[in-house]
Order: structure tokens, then C-alpha cells, then sequence
């Protein structure tokens, strides 16, 4: 019995093909991930990382293949039901109530979720503790990632999907990503990543898309032969 536990992935991608507007995304990605792992998509624009993000998080389904939560089809939806509750995704798109103050907007997502009291430390650990009762619309970029990355923290579910999660963040601010990701996975916590920045993450499966459409000649190209360079 424990064995069979043991080799049951907890989130596996069997043959996974995926399209988007009648186009061809993702072809027959596989990849099995054991609570505590990472997962790091890296791709040229448009290779389809937040495609890939959003399949797992059941904003569209495989066009072919499966995505296995505990060996279940995500798309079922009594097993959809369950495996929603375990995602936390963190997207270009930061959901901030400029209205609401700092902690507000935290605690919202917390309590939401029937949860209370990790908000307040959750904001001091990434380093917006002053700011807690200050109005949202006055934080910068890097500060609204950190409010995003503390609502991660906040609400507390196993799976993070992670759209270009460093993005904005200061150097300080890419180490607290990285600490709070290793914790979550000593936790037996699952990361996964899409990124164009280095992130370190320890022992993270790289899995890097490939381009679309065959490579033509770029801009960057031009001006490596331009004699002016
Ligand atoms: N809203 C959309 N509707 C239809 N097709 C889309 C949409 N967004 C993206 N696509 C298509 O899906 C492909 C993959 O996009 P996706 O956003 O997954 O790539 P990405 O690797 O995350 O890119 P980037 O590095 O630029 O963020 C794109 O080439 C685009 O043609």
C-alpha cells in the first residue's frame, strides 16, 4: 500500500497535447511531479508556458492526453472540484483592489478561503509590514509582487502555479521567492514555474518549450551582422 503511494505521482502529465484559438500549443508534454517537486518551464515568447500554467489550472482542457492529480483526470468534474482547492496561482494579472489597503487585500483572499491570522506575518515576511494599512495604490511593481507572493503564503494550498513570478521583484526580492518556494517544498509542497529570469530552485525539472513557428531571421540577428555593430 505505502509503496504504491510512493509511486503514485501527485501530479502527472500523460502524452499531453494542448491547443488554444484552433492552434497547436503544447504536444506530448510528459512529466510526472512527487510532492516537494518544482517544475521549470523556460521558452521563447509564445512557446506556450502560460498555456501549460493554465491547462493546470483547468482553464482549458488536453486536446489530447490526460493531467493525473493522485492518478485522476483533472478534467472529471468531481476530481476537478477537489484538485482546485489544492491550486495557487500567481499571474501577470495581480488582482490588487486599490481601494483596500495592503492587508486587506491579503486577508480577503484568506479569508475566503476560511482561513485567518497568516496575512499580517505573511506581509512582514515579504517585507511590506509598514505598509500593511497604507491604500494598494500606492505601491510600486516590485511591492504588488510581493503582495501577490504573500497572498501565496496567506492562503496556504499545495500546488503553486507561478506565471513569471520574479518579474519586478529586487534582488532581495527574487531571494524571498526562492526561500519561500524551498520551504513550501520541504513542506511537500509542489512549485511550478514559468520563467524567462533565473530562479534558484534546487533540483527543479527543467522542461524548456520549443519555439512555435521554425526561427527566422530576428531583429537581434540584423543587427549581429550589421557592420555598424
Ligand atoms: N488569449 C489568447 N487567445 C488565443 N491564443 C492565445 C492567447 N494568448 C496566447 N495565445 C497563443 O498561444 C501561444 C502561447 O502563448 P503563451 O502565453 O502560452 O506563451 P508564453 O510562452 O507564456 O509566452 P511569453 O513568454 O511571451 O509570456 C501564443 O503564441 C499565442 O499565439
Amino acid at each position: 500500500m505505502f509503496l504504491k503511494k510512493a509511486l503514485t505521482p501527485r501530479l502527472l502529465l500523460n502524452d499531453v497535447s494542448c491547443m488554444r484559438n484552433a492552434q497547436q500549443i503544447l504536444r506530448h508534454v510528459n512529466v510526472s511531479i512527487h510532492d516537494g517537486g518544482a517544475l521549470v518551464l523556460t521558452g521563447t515568447n509564445g512557446s506556450g508556458k502560460s498555456t501549460f500554467l493554465r491547462m493546470l489550472a483547468g482553464f482549458s482542457k488536453p486536446s489530447a492526453g490526460q493531467v493525473l492529480w493522485n492518478g485522476h483526470d483533472i478534467t472529471e468534474s468531481g476530481v476537478f472540484q477537489q484538485y482546485k482547492l489544492q491550486l495557487n496561482w500567481l499571474s501577470l494579472k495581480d488582482a490588487i483592489n486599490e481601494r483596500l489597503t495592503v492587508l486587506e487585500n491579503v486577508k480577503w483572499h484568506e479569508l475566503l478561503e476560511g482561513k485567518e491570522g497568516k496575512s499580517l506575518p505573511a506581509l512582514q515576511l515579504m517585507g511590506l509590514g509598514r505598509l500593511a494599512k497604507e491604500k494598494s495604490r500606492m505601491l510600486s511593481m516590485g511591492q504588488r509582487k510581493r503582495v501577490q507572493l504573500a497572498r501565496l503564503l496567506a492562503i496556504d494550498r499545495p500546488i503553486w502555479l507561478l506565471d513569471e513570478p520574479s518579474v519586478a521583484l529586487d534582488d532581495d526580492g527574487v531571494k524571498l521567492l526562492e526561500y519561500i518556494i524551498a520551504e513550501h517544498r520541504k513542506k511537500g509542497g509542489i512549485v511550478i514555474v514559468a520563467t524567462h529570469l533565473p530562479i534558484n530552485i534546487e533540483d527543479a525539472m527543467n522542461l524548456k518549450l520549443p519555439p512555435r513557428f521554425p526561427r527566422k531571421m530576428t531583429f537581434v540577428d540584423m543587427l549581429d551582422r550589421s557592420e555598424l555593430m
